[in-house]
């Protein structure tokens, strides 16, 4: 695979911070550009779009085309999207207009993603698609699963000023073909990513780092929302910290349900969650930002899947009603 046009779609946090380091470091070979919007673009028209990395003393600036009109820019050979899960199915007439035939779209998302059940072999629902992610199948009619490669992200970051990204740790990515192939595509992007100064990593079990990694988003975000406590707030307080075990079994039962394999015990899984630090959630920058929240992939699609799995999950029912209430008041306020 040839990547001489590359497009981040949706440059917010975690893309702008890949927008930058891609044009910082393949900008000779590939002409990337983004798309975004409102004051964030304004800010990336005028000044460039700047990165803070944890451990660097300088930001990095890099200066790249940035539109909100994806109809301005060429088909393009891949398209990484850094959109929200809610944010996806309004893009996806934007998104196919870069598309020509052998474009990949590499999806940075946390929770189950629209095209879970595509080529699935472990569930017994191939193929199976859910309004709630993909009202009336537009990502999947317009974009179309084959073209996706599932990204789950280790990485904290966040949009502090217009045009400016700070990331929160040297985290990493793990890239994957929903059909488990570890394909010539997935390895040149891999290489790409990895030659931009990125941690990537590539797996032929996607599905397992979804769920591995919606353990700890599936509680820590809502619950970060409702309390607007930093993870080590909320893992310092029994309570709050034992309410997050509990939305842990309830993703582990639903994930072996539908075949996931999990390599840490809850645990693990909770003692690594110390560690993380004073990070504010994405769904807590978004509650502060009058946002709407990303409700439906992280925890919506928990009860859902643990509906059709008959698994049960008490916790996260209430977590869900509590924070979809949240956001209803939290939009109606903003
Ligand atoms: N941030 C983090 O620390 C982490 C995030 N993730 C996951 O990664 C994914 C991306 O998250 P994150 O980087 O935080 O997202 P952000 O909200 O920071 O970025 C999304 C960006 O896309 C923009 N956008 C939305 N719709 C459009 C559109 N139609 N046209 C142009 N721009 C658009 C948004 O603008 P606007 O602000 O105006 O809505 C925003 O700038 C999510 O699934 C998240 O859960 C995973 C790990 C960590
Ligand atoms: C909390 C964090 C950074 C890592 O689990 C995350 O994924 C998010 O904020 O959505």
């Amino acid at each position: 695979m040839s990547i001489k046009t590359i497009c981040i779609y949706g440059a917010g946090a975690l893309g702008g911070a890949i927008a930058a380091k891609l044009a910082n470091r393949v900008g000779n070979d590939a002409t990337v550009s983004v798309v975004a919007r409102g004051a964030h673009l304004e800010a990336i028209r005028s000044r460039g779009l700047s990165l803070r990395e944890a451990d660097a003393e300088t930001p990095l600036d890099v200066h790249l085309t940035a539109t909100d009109d994806p109809g301005t820019l060429p088909p393009q050979d891949l398209v990484i999207t850094g959109l929200k899960g809610h944010q996806l199915p309004p893009a996806a007439e934007g998104i196919a207009s870069l598309l020509k035939d052998s474009t990949r779209v590499v999806m940075i998302l946390n929770g189950i993603p629209w095209w879970y059940f595509h080529r699935d072999t472990r569930s017994g629902h191939a193929e199976l698609q859910f309004d709630e992610l993909d009202p009336n199948s537009r990502l999947w009619r317009l974009i179309g699963p084959e073209r996706v490669i599932g990204c789950v992200a280790y990485q904290g970051a966040e949009v502090i000023n217009p045009g400016e990204i700070r990331l929160s740790n040297r985290g990493r990515f793990v890239l994957g073909e929903p059909s488990g192939e570890m394909s010539p595509n997935l390895e040149a992007i891999g290489a790409l990513m990895t030659s931009a100064g990125l941690s990537i990593t590539t797996t032929p079990d996607i599905r397992d780092e979804i769920w591995s990694k919606l353990m700890g988003n599936a509680a820590f975000n809502p619950i970060s929302a409702l309390t607007r406590a930093v993870m080590t707030d909320i893992m310092a307080d029994p309570a709050l910290s034992a309410m997050v075990g509990k939305v842990m079994n309830e993703v582990r039962a639903v994930g072996e349900a539908l075949g996931a394999r999990f390599t840490m015990t809850i645990e693990q899984r909770l003692e690594h969650s110390r560690h993380v630090g004073a990070v504010r959630t994405s769904m807590l920058q978004d509650l502060i930002g009058g946002k709407a929240l990303e409700i439906t992939p992280l925890i919506g699609m928990l009860v859902a899947l643990g509906r059709l799995t008959a698994a049960p999950t008490p916790v996260s029912e209430t977590v869900l009603a509590l924070v979809t209430q949240l956001d209803r008041e939290n939009r109606r306020g903003s």
